[in-house]
């Protein structure tokens, strides 16, 4: 049982929370989970990070993850490393040996057309892959191009072509990108025409920094879906979800 239980007045806030996996060894990630594996669900190895991995150490975190409902995924980067050689079906059959759950389809380093993008996202579905897709460019000049519009128009056609989840980009830095300004800062009104336009179950916002979390669930709620979460403050977060840290406490 929970210590001072009887001060949790909020509880567990039924959320999507995906962590970012930069390389932590077995042990940690053992230790990890035991103070925090009930405070998120999604588990991304960031970017190549995978490559680098002897498999047996990624087949063990990967059982080690689900054994706590937790669904794992490579970074968008290494799926777009792998359509750009086309080698999309070893991809798909080597996340699946691995013990990967989920997808990540992205266009964040290079480009896929829109046709191409769908036929990914299905393909994953058809396959069995819990399935997210991500909206946006990682040079921020590039990044910079897409209107509101343009974003809330990719992130609803994500879903038509069947995303499970649609990613906010926001990258690890969280600056001048996506909903974010050039000091990390969120941009409100970009924030609030995406939410009011999208399926907000189903949009998922890269939120590295501590300051965007507490500005995205203040904003929208405590239950908002969080990515790019760093793994030592995990907790931290959950305890902005509930009202337990001086920035949300009282305002939820
Ligand atoms: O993991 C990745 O490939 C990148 C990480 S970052 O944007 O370089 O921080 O994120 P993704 O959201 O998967 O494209």
């Amino acid at each position: 049982m929970n210590a001072f239980k009887f001060l949790d007045e909020i509880g567990p806030v039924n959320t999507n929370t995906m962590v970012l996996d930069k390389a932590l060894g077995y042990k940690t990630v053992e230790d990890m989970l035991t103070i925090s594996g009930n405070y998120f669900n999604l588990l991304k190895y960031g970017w190549g990070t995978s490559i680098l991995y002897d498999e047996e150490i990624i087949k063990d975190k990967n059982e080690l993850y689900h054994s706590y409902n937790i669904r794992t995924y490579t970074g968008g980067t290494l799926f777009e490393l792998a359509n750009k050689q086309n080698k999309i079906d070893e991809y798909f059959n080597e996340i699946d040996r691995l013990g990967f759950n989920a997808v990540e389809i992205s266009d964040g380093s290079t480009t896929i057309d829109s046709d191409r993008r769908a036929q990914l996202i299905n393909k994953s579905k058809e396959l069995g892959f819990y399935t997210l897709s991500e909206i946006g460019k990682k040079n921020p000049q590039k990044d910079s191009e897409y209107t509101t519009q343009q974003r809330i128009d990719l992130i609803n056609t994500d879903i038509e072509a069947g995303s499970d989840m649609v990613i906010i980009e926001g990258r690890e830095s969280g600056k001048n990108i996506g909903i974010y300004d050039d000091k990390g800062n969120v941009k409100k009104d970009d924030l609030t025409s995406i939410y009011e336009n999208t399926p907000k179950e189903k949009v998922l916002w890269e939120a590295p920094q501590k300051n965007q979390q507490v500005e995205l669930i203040l904003t929208l709620s405590n239950d908002v879906n969080l990515g790019n979460i760093n793994s030592n403050e995990i907790v931290s977060l959950e305890t902005l979800r509930r009202g337990l840290r001086g920035d949300t406490l009282g305002k939820l």
